[in-house]
């Protein structure tokens, strides 16, 4: 992703920015009330301090009680400020949090393929938490912007021809720094898009630990060539960009001085009241503080802008979520009464750089229950893309998915996909046991369905189940997929879909599932969607769909005397 002020989708992100910040508003305005009371308190303190230093006798009575007001409105200003800017940061943190996990959770399947996990999970925790630690800086922050505007004011009441040469100097740091501060953002935009590639080098390294240990060249090419280039170019842009911000600060820290010696210059030629001249040393020396806070925080809030533009970014990305599909209610456990199917369905993946797209369909098929149905095909040739059609996974770009006859609409996509129980190759195994029948037979009930099961996958021994979740999901490649197996179970939905399930088990195994469970499977009524390159198996499934290019090159039915047999 580019600079979204390159792409002009800067106005889109802004837009998502005010979304999200519109439900703080309020805070947001007692943050900057509150902040701003103690900013005028703190000021009335300073002309209290010097009004006394100009005057002869010392503070008292009157003039004391109203420093001890003065003290204690700007002490609850601050925290009130402090508190609701907190409270704001805090929130919006979590809402965030809660936002991004539910658009994820209801974002189109394809759409999460595109955006690749190495870019999303920076999003997640990174940008999130660079908000809210901006948010402690800018508390802090807009107290300051508030006591300068106030020591400002007071200025200006106290000689508006010094002010004027205050003022000139004020906008020659205020354009300096705002310069600085366009071209640190630029640095920490390109930080922010190394720091995605470098996450995708740890996704290797991490996932592609054993293959990097066997490969010597390509280990030194990761480390070297990769992340070292990486992590030093985020280094450097982000020193760059941190330089300059260093520059503007001492630059602004020395023209205060600066600016000290103009004021006592200009008193030098022109008559000037003491009350006026302590007043521009003293508001002046005060006002560093603040200014000094300000400037601190401006990398900060420059990388927190960063941040909000790409949480903005993927928000609006995933800002299609699937319709009707629902984060609330289990939903009552759906019904098949005679099968799934598909009419004229069609789907083409986005054209890879320079290849021609995948395109799968037109498909027209017909599944009905108890039928054992194996998909085969070479490589590629599209059996997991139909499968994911028939799931509801993708929605059909031309075509129709049929639930007994009739068209799954978009609104009933979620429904239709509770009849089915998957163990895709890459499936990722859930340790809770989750069961359809929770609600009927209590979460206790469950554990104990499973035990059968686990002893006849032959991982009893290595797994057994404490307050509903397996003991432990750190088990072989094939032993996971025997776990996956007990959920299938447990579910009892009426569709099951296995993909390549026996590619990791051994032979016995193997046998055992071909030739055992799936047709006990099938006496009990489940429709069984099996893809398999076991060609030793195919003669026992009712029907053999043979994939090839995107199409259904044959819809073989097993011979009536073999089914009979
Ligand atoms: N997310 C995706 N984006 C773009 N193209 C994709 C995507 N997923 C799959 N494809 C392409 O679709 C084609 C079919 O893939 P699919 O996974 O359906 O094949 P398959 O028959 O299941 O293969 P295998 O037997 O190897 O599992 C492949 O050429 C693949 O490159």
């Amino acid at each position: 992703m580019t600079s979204p002020s390159a792409t002009g989708a800067g106005s889109g992100n802004r837009a998502e920015v005010a979304r999200l910040l519109k439900p703080f508003y309020p805070w947001i305005l007692l943050s900057v009330v509150t902040g701003v009371f103690a900013g005028v308190a703190t000021v009335a303190l300073l002309r209290t301090i010097n009004q006394v230093l100009n005057q002869q006798g010392s503070m008292a009575g009157g003039l004391l009680l109203t420093f001890i007001g003065l003290c204690l409105v700007a002490l609850f200003g601050r925290m009130a400020s402090d508190i609701s800017t907190n409270f704001v940061g805090q929130q919006l943190v979590a809402q965030v949090r809660k936002s991004l996990a539910q658009k994820i959770l209801s974002a189109p399947i394809d759409a999460l393929e595109r955006y690749r996990t190495h870019r999303l999970m920076p999003v997640l925790s990174q940008d999130v938490d660079m908000i809210s630690d901006a948010a402690f800086v800018l508390s802090t922050a807009l107290i300051a912007v508030a006591v300068a505007l106030g020591c400002l004011a007071y200025l200006a009441w106290l000689s508006l021809p010094l002010f004027c040469l205050l003022f000139v100097a004020l906008v020659l740091g205020a354009t300096f720094q705002t310069v600085a501060q366009t071209r640190a953002e630029v640095g920490f935009w390109k930080a922010r898009e190394h720091e995605d590639q470098l996450h995708k080098a740890y996704q290797a390294i991490s996932e592609g630990a054993k293959e990097l240990r066997m490969h010597r060249d390509r280990r030194t090419r990761m480390f070297g060539g990769q992340i070292e280039r990486i992590v030093d170019s985020i280094r450097s842009v982000n020193s760059r960009a941190i330089n300059i911000f260093v520059l503007a600060t001492s630059f602004g820290s020395a023209m205060f001085f600066l600016l000290i010696a103009l004021i006592l210059g200009w008193a030098a030629f022109r008559t000037t009241e003491p009350v006026v001249l302590s007043g521009f040393v003293l508001v002046l020396l005060f006002l560093k503080g603040p200014i000094d806070q300000i400037a601190r925080s401006l990398p900060n809030v420059g990388r927190a802008k960063i941040a909000f533009m790409r949480i903005a970014d993927l928000s609006a990305r995933f800002a299609s979520p699937e319709p009707h599909l629902h984060l609330e209610r289990a939903g009552a456990p759906q019904t098949l009464s005679e099968g799934i199917g598909m009419r004229g369905v069609h789907y083409a993946f986005d054209a890879p750089d320079g290849g021609e797209p995948f395109v799968l369909g037109p498909i027209d098929l017909q599944l009905r229950r108890g039928e054992m149905v194996f998909v085969v095909g070479d490589n590629g040739s599209g059996k997991t893309t139909l499968i994911k059609l028939l799931l509801g996974l993708y929605a059909p770009q031309q075509g129709e998915v049929l639930r007994d006859g009739a068209v799954v609409t978009p609104q009933a996509r979620d429904d239709y996909r509770q009849l089915f129980t998957t163990v895709f190759s890459d499936f990722y195994l859930f340790e809770d046991l989750a069961g359809d029948g929770k609600g009927e037979e209590g979460t206790h009930g469950l554990p104990q369905a499973a035990l059968p099961y686990l002893q006849r996958l032959e991982i009893a021994h290595k797994v057994s189940i404490k307050d509903g979740s397996f003991s432990t999901v750190d088990l072989s490649t094939g032993q996971r997929k025997r776990l996956a197996l007990v959920h299938a179970y447990l579910e009892g939905r009426p569709v099951l879909v296995f993909d390549e399930w026996a590619a990791d088990q051994d032979p016995t195994f193997r046998h055992l599932f071909y030739t055992e469970l799936l047709p006990e499977l099938r006496a009990k009524g489940h429709l069984l969607v099996v893809i398999s390159h076991d060609d030793r198996y195919f003669h026992l499934a009712d029907r053999v769909i043979t994939m090839k290019a995107g199409r259904i090159a044959e819809d073989r039915a097993r011979a009536p005397a073999s089914l009979a047999a």
